[in-house]
């Protein structure tokens, strides 16, 4: 089985990133190679531009692929959307400059939009019931406006810092994306492709979050219960030969400090705070 995964790009470490805490090390992913294996050999990476991964998905050459909702959207092309893998977040708008006074998308009708994404512009358009020409551009769309050749732009923002560079403010949402993993429709319902989306959401579940252990006097058992937020109950252990229970649990990364001295003073002791890869329901 492949995964599409971008090749550069600000998706390509995060995209390696995942799949390497899912248990899917790349092996010898040495830059510009097109393919690599994993360390399971039923599964193997294929490194492509994240705006090409919705057609390999969609045309068999991947099962399986990791790109921006935006891309598929683009793409028009029919994937199942199995899992927000959580990153590469961000909006598409409508933006013109701060000193044009453009304020609905109504009144761009007769007007000229600049964008990397003529398709999802087009659709945005037909929905607001105008339609100026939209012109593809193939990077900085945000120079467009200053340069006479648009009135407006469709791009992506998340900080909003290159919008502001720019002088542009937003007009209207558009899109509102995020990184995705994606399925071939043909075969979305393949075991093995619910054994890696498995793999994935349990490293999204363990992130942000604490395995806490310590060791707590048997009277004070319920004191500690009643003193740890959230998650499910505890995990209580029996210390052979002692009057002691060992207790580990799940904690929210921000609850850590807080809980810590409450667990002290319950009478909890020898407290261990460690990482976890993943979290399996
Ligand atoms: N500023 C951003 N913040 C968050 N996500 C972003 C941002 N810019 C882009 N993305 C997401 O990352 C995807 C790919 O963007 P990226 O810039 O890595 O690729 P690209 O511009 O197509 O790269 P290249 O042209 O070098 O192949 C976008 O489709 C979008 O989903
Ligand atoms: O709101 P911001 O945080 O400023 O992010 C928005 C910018 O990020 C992306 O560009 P990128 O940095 O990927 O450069 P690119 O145009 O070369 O793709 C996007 O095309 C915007 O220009
Ligand atoms: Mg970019």
């Amino acid at each position: 089985m492949r995964i599409a995964v971008p090749n550069k790009g600000r998706l390509h470490e995060p995209a390696l990133g995942l799949l390497e805490r899912a248990g899917l090390h790349v092996q010898d992913g040495a830059d510009r190679k097109l393919y690599a294996d994993t360390v399971d050999p039923d599964v193997s990476v294929l490194f492509a531009r994240a705006a090409d991964i919705p057609e390999y998905v969609s045309d068999g050459a991947a099962a399986l692929g990791i790109t921006g909702l935006d891309q598929a959207r683009e793409s028009e092309v029919d994937l199942v959307d199995l899992l927000d893998l959580e990153f590469g977040t961000c909006r598409l708008v409508l933006a013109s400059p701060e000193e044009g006074g453009v304020s609905a998308p109504e009144e761009l009708s007769g007007g000229t939009v600049a964008t990397e994404f003529p398709r999802i512009t087009r659709r945005y358009f037909e929905g607001v019931g105008v339609s100026p020409d939209i012109v593809e551009v193939s990077g900085a769309t945000e120079l467009t406006p200053h340069v006479d050749i648009a009135d407006a732009i469709v791009d992506i923002t998340s900080t909003g810092t290159t919008l502001r560079m720019n002088r542009l403010s937003v007009v209207d949402d558009v899109l509102e994306s995020s990184v995705r993993l994606f399925a071939d429709p043909a075969v979305a319902d393949d075991p093995k492709i619910d054994q890696i989306k498995t793999a994935f959401r349990s490293v999204l579940d363990a992130d942000g979050k604490r395995y806490v252990m310590m060791n707590v006097p048997e009277g004070a058992l319920e004191d500690v219960k009643d003193r740890i937020p959230g998650m499910g109950g505890p995990t209580v252990m029996d210390i052979a030969g002692e009057e002691k229970l060992a207790v580990h649990v799940v904690v929210d990364e921000r609850e850590v400090f807080e809980v810590i001295p409450e667990l002290k003073t319950a009478g909890a002791s020898d407290i261990l705070v460690t990482e976890i890869e993943r979290l399996v329901p």
